[in-house]
């Protein structure tokens, strides 16, 4: 398993493909990331050895895999029955035995760079954490603030920011911690993962403004009682961990739902039909909000026998949305098709994700002769023509599936550094090229 670089922006721009018919497609899509590097985490510290059945393999699970071998689990690709690579089985961390200075690539993941510093507090010896340069601009104020708060050693340089080295001692005792979780959900995630591990347990508390992305949350504290961690999350801002054993688990991780929305929303962008199967009947998944968001912008959706169909009506509707999380990318690029006005809201964290998601959507959209605004917690977006032109990614998955739906109903829309959706799913451009065809098969002008 090799590491998949950022590809930059150095490779010519892509073509989106402009669809002059309705598709009418089923996409299988790749494991979801979020549960992939949760139960990668879980692995390395549970009670024996675990499997991960029809897991994510990209950028972001290969760093999350290469960070959890660089602190000592055991990963390796077995055979499986999925359709986009190996099953991994995890030989958990061995704690008792000492450790060399370790690096650990974050790349731009927020799930590695803020999920593994606390497994490295309870190694023993120095880890390195850097990451590609945008990284260095993301969020990590909080994680390093609470490392120190649990009485472990973390250089940053005076900075708050990565690169930044945390000297393990082997134990971390745990307790009453407070943080200010406003910038992203993955600082309390993180500590919620490792908090069994910690000898008294953990009783987090959240004091700021709201904790955005609070599926993401939800999932966490649902995979840690998966796994017999006892973790009480009833009281709002408050999660007490219990300490004691993650039980070894053996699980088949679910499509990425969020990664489906790209590939809904050409539905609505052609007036076509998208089928996805293996569709999570009850998850956490974030991404299960497309069951209410698309039809709000005008889709008809159904679920039948684990497929979410999706079909697309004459134009597209415009529609308040509230706390899209990592889905508001993609609404965003319908919205900017959309026939009325949209307003997004409770996304201000998005100024601290993979770019300022804020900034870009709104440079990128108007780039292309769109109306968007940016608020203080959102965007708006009006409707007007757009034209062809160059959408810019960031090095940002989001913003390249962005660019593409746009340029289903826009024609000679360019993509610049498609391959930037290697970060979660490096089949995009080939699922993207197939749900085209089906397109190009039905009659020209049908819509
Ligand atoms: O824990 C996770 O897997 C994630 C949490 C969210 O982060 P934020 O809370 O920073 O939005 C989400 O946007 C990100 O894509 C994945
Ligand atoms: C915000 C995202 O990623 P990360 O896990 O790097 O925060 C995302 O995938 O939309």
């Amino acid at each position: 398993m090799t590491a998949i670089a950022n590809t930059g922006a150095t490779a010519a721009p892509w073509d989106a493909p402009y669809v002059q018919a309705p598709v009418d497609a089923t996409v299988r899509i790749p494991a979801s990331k979020s549960l992939t590097n949760r139960y990668l985490v879980l692995a390395a510290l549970a009670d024996g050895p675990c499997r991960l059945r029809a897991p994510l393999h990209s950028r972001d699970s290969r760093l999350m895999v290469d960070a959890l071998r660089a602190l000592g689990a055991g990963v390796e690709e077995v055979p499986g029955s999925g359709a986009y690579g190996p099953d991994l089985v995890v030989t958990p961390i061995d704690r008792s035995g000492g450790s060399a200075a370790m690096d650990i690539d974050c790349g731009l993941a927020g799930t590695v760079m803020r999920f593994v510093p606390p497994l490295a507090a309870l190694g023993n010896g120095p880890a390195v954490f850097d990451g590609d340069p945008a990284a260095r601009q993301r969020p990590m104020g909080p994680t390093i603030a609470a490392l120190r708060g649990l009485g472990v050693a973390v250089d940053d340089g005076g900075t708050n920011a990565l690169p930044f080295t945390v000297q393990g001692v082997g134990t971390v005792a745990g307790g009453h911690l407070v943080i200010d979780a406003s910038a992203s959900s993955q600082f309390v995630s993180a500590l919620l993962l490792a908090g069994p591990a910690f000898t008294n347990g953990l009783h987090l508390e959240h004091s700021g403004p709201p904790v955005p992305s609070l599926d993401h949350i939800r999932m966490t504290v649902s995979v840690l009682r998966d796994a017999g961690v006892d973790v009480d999350d009833s009281a709002a801002d408050h999660w007490i961990v219990q300490p004691g054993p993650i039980r070894a688990f053996d699980v088949a991780i679910e499509p990425d739902l969020s990664n489906a929305g790209p590939f809904l929303a050409a539905a609505l962008a052609t007036g076509g039909t998208v089928r996805i199967p293996g569709w999570p009947e009850q998850t956490t998944q974030v991404g299960d909000q497309w069951r209410t968001i698309l039809p709000r912008l005008g889709a008809e959706v159904s679920y039948a026998d684990g497929v979410l169909t999706v079909t697309g009506g004459a134009g597209i509707r415009g529609a308040d949305l509230a706390d899209t999380s990592e889905l508001a990318p993609t609404a965003a690029a319908l919205c900017a098709l959309a026939e009325e006005p949209s307003r997004l809201t409770g996304i201000a964290h998005l100024r601290g994700h993979e770019t300022d998601r804020l900034a870009a959507l709104v440079t990128e959209i108007n780039r292309l002769g769109g109306d968007a605004e940016e608020t203080p917690d959102g965007l708006i977006i009006r409707p007007r023509p757009l034209h062809a032109g160059l959408f810019r990614s960031y090095a940002d998955h989001r913003m390249a599936t962005a660019g593409a739906i746009i340029g289903l109903a826009v024609q000679g829309v360019q993509v610049e550094d498609i391959g930037t959706t290697s970060k979660t799913m490096p089949e995009f451009p080939e699922l993207w090229r197939a749900l085209c065809a089906t397109a190009s098969s039905a009659a020209a002008g049908a819509r």
